[in-house]
């Protein structure tokens, strides 16, 4: 599991880790690790030219005493101080006696113009959104010259604690993070300014709290993933109830129960009317047509507007089981739930759910996926690039695997089946959200092996996504 931490939570375990260590013994622990972390990088140090950008804070410093260690083992290491009075004197001291020098201001884009790469120690946990005129420049230099930077614990000038970049930031390949991931360095947009991450352990683990926001890696995802034992039959391994599709939008129905049945469950019924039931069950023999008792319903895809279609979303939010409503479906939920809700909205969706701009959801997806999850008392499953899932209770999780690939026509209805699939297996909205969609994702990245695909591909590799996450238990 990934966890990330806000930075109060850090500040306060850095400072009672700090009271049991020597002064000076963590940021040796962070340099040390984003040394080696730029060697990796640069496949060596010998000969690299590097330069640094450092700021007034230990954020530069960290750069610093890393320059210090790159210089020693062979890289020619220059640094820019933004401030230079205020520059991190220890820092400072070691880079010099390692051989490194501080560039003269009239000769910061020459040596911009020959790094190998850039370490942004420009400001850490911290600063403030956004990057002062001068830190501006310097990076506008380097984005000119297109030298690929590390950042140091984040990349400078996103919003550390939500992910938002309101101002300019730096753009980073790499960030080498310490001690706990950083929520901006998990939610979009600031995840994709940072790159890989890297973390470096210094040993803040045994004084963090519970984190802001998790992130499932695969081993996660196989202890949560129901499986048969030899006592299973189809209704106690869950059946699941698709209410998707319309005589226009016949696909949606094949496409969500093809998710479903790609996932760990005993039995799908579909309830619709019969042209999609008759494609469904064309392709799908095995399929129930028509009501029945269920473990989990998913509806909403492709539903279209004709009323009785309404009746049948009330009726699946009315039973007593879990109940996963996506696309049209989200339209008629218009209270507050009941029981155990997942609603899958993508951005625009959940902008008109909230009545607000698009372009702020996509700017503020943590704050907007928590808003409506409190609003509507349900499990919010916001949908891209970096998925985020939060919980009325305020847990969160972000999905970061996957590939650009599976954003094709269709691809959430098989999202919505797999998803069900889960809630029907028995797990909590916010376990069958989180894991449906690594698993969705994952079948993404097999199935596109870099190039094109289609949402059916999608659903069809979703049995070998479950059999990669199970062979990475206990890794
Ligand atoms: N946590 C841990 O366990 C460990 C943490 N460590 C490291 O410490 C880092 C945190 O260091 P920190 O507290 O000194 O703050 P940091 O981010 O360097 O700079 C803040 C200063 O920058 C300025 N400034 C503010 N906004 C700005 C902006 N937009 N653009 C430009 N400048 C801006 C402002 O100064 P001002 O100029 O206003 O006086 C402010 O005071 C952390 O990220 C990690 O790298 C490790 O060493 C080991 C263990
Ligand atoms: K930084």
């Amino acid at each position: 599991m990934r966890t990330a931490h806000s930075v109060v939570q850090i500040r306060a375990a850095e400072a009672a880790l700090m009271a049991t260590v020597p002064d000076g013994t963590l940021m040796d622990r962070a340099a040390t690790g984003l040394a080696t972390a730029c060697v990796d990088f640069l496949g060596g140090a010998y000969g690299a030219d590097v330069v640094i950008v450092a700021g007034s804070g230990a954020n530069g410093g960290d750069a610093l005493y890393a320059g210090a260690r790159l210089a020693r083992r062979g890289a020619r290491v220059a640094a820019i101080l933004l401030d230079p009075g205020k520059a991190h004197a220890g820092g400072l001291a070691a880079l010099r006696s390692a051989g490194g020098h501080v560039v003269p201001e009239d000769e910061r884009e020459d040596a911009v113009a020959r790094a190998d790469l850039v370490l942004d120690g420009i400001v850490g946990i911290g600063g403030k959104p956004g990057l002062r005129p001068e830190a501006a420049a310097v990076m506008e230099l380097v984005e000119r010259y297109d030298v690929p930077v590390v950042a140091v614990d984040v990349p400078s000038g996103i919003d550390v604690d939500t992910g938002e970049t309101p101002e300019p930031h730096v753009r980073a390949a790499v960030t080498v993070t310490f001690g706990t991931h950083k929520v901006g360095l998990l939610v979009d947009p600031g995840a994709s300014a940072a790159g890989v991450v890297h973390l470096v352990d210094i040993g803040l683990g045994p004084y963090l709290p519970d984190p802001v926001v998790e992130s499932l890696q695969a081993s996660d995802v196989a202890a949560l993933l129901p499986a048969p034992d030899r006592t299973s039959h189809k209704y106690t391994r869950g059946v699941l109830g698709v209410v998707a599709g319309s005589d226009q939008y016949t696909g949606a129905a094949v496409l969500a129960v093809s998710g479903a049945l790609g996932g760990p469950l005993g039995m799908v019924r579909y309830v619709g009317p019969d042209e999609p039931a008759r494609l469904v069950r064309a392709r799908w023999p095995e399929v129930v047509a028509g009501e029945g008792r269920v473990q989990a319903w998913v509806v909403g895809s492709g539903l279209g507007d004709a009323p009785e279609r309404a009746e049948d979303v009330a009726r699946a939010l009315a039973d007593d089981v879990p109940v996963l409503v996506d696309a049209d479906g989200l339209r008629h939920v218009l209270a507050r739930c009941e029981g155990e809700v997942l609603l899958t909205p993508h951005e625009g969706e959940l902008a008109r759910m909230l009545e607000v701009e698009r372009s702020n959801v996509t700017a503020r997806r943590l704050h907007y996926a928590c808003e409506a999850a409190d609003r509507w008392n349900a499990t919010v499953l916001l949908k891209g690039a970096t998925t985020v899932v939060a919980s009325p209770n305020g847990r969160v999780r972000v999905n970061s695997v996957g590939t650009p690939w599976v954003a094709t026509a269709g691809s959430g209805d098989v999202l919505s089946g797999i998803c069900g699939a889960l809630l029907a297996g028995g797990l909590s909205p916010l376990d069958a959200g989180s894991v449906g969609c690594f698993l969705h994702e994952t079948a993404g990245v097999l199935a596109s092996r870099g190039g094109p695909i289609v949402a059916e591909d999608i659903a069809a590799a979703l049995p070998d996504a479950y059999r990669y996450v199970r062979a990475a238990e206990g890794t």
